[in-house]
């Protein structure tokens, strides 16, 4: 029988967010388009099985508004920090299983995250585990047992950063949770796996990647 998780994800200010992908769908506005990635990516976070609590971590009012909206909770960013800060900020004085999950998988489906979280219950070692992303080089997924701390070392090359920091990789044929978007191409490929409602909506008919 699986434990329940509290899922930690940080979102950026949409007027700062995901500078690499801004203007890579024409006539879509970049602001809608980074909240539509944000909102398909918390939806299939809300409905995967074993999920208890999401706290979104965000100083942004049009995605606090969204993640209220679903039940998340939501906790303002910590001034003047980064990422990493927002991951541990979220993860404060959570009892249980806690992972941390980036708020760019359009894609992502609830079962694939149930798969991986299960693949992380059943580790007996006790210690952190990852999911890195489909290139290998990033983290989407980063999970801590009870009473582990998470240690987010996410940013570039983080998969080894996370490794050299003692957590292990999860494998597994998880292809939506591996495919987070920072570019048009990203999009175009998470496009092919099946993007979320949202992120459908506000693409359909546009040329992306
Ligand atoms: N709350 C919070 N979330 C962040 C912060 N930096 C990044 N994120 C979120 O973390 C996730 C992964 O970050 P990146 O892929 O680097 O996204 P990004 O910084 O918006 O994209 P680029 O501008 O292209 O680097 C995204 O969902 C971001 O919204 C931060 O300082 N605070
Ligand atoms: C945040 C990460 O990277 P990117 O900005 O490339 O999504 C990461 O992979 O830890």
């Amino acid at each position: 029988m699986s434990q329940p998780w509290t899922v930690v994800m940080p979102v950026k200010r949409l007027t700062a967010a995901k500078t690499r992908l801004r203007g890579g769908v024409p006539g879509v506005p970049h602001e809608e388009l980074a909240l539509a990635l944000a909102a398909d990516t918390l939806d299939a976070v809300r409905a995967c099985p074993g999920v208890a609590e999401v706290r979104v971590v965000t100083d942004d009012h049009q995605v606090a508004e969204v993640a209220r909206l679903v039940g998340a909770q939501v906790l303002p960013d910590v001034a003047d920090a980064d990422l990493n800060a927002a991951f541990r900020h979220g993860a404060t004085d959570a009892a249980g299983w806690v992972a941390g999950i980036t708020a760019d998988l359009p894609a992502l489906r609830p079962t694939e995250l149930a798969a991986a979280l299960r693949a992380a219950q059943a580790d007996p070692a006790g210690v952190r585990r990852f999911v890195a992303d489909a290139p290998g080089s990033g983290t989407v997924l980063l999970a801590a047992p009870p009473g582990v701390p998470l240690e987010p070392r996410f940013g570039s090359g983080s998969a080894a950063a996370h490794a050299a920091s003692g957590a292990r990789p999860l494998a597994g044929d998880w292809p939506s949770l591996r495919r987070d978007v920072d570019t048009a191409a990203d999009l175009a490929a998470a496009a092919r796996l099946g993007l979320g409602p949202r992120t459908t909506a506000l693409t359909s008919g546009c040329q992306v990647g």
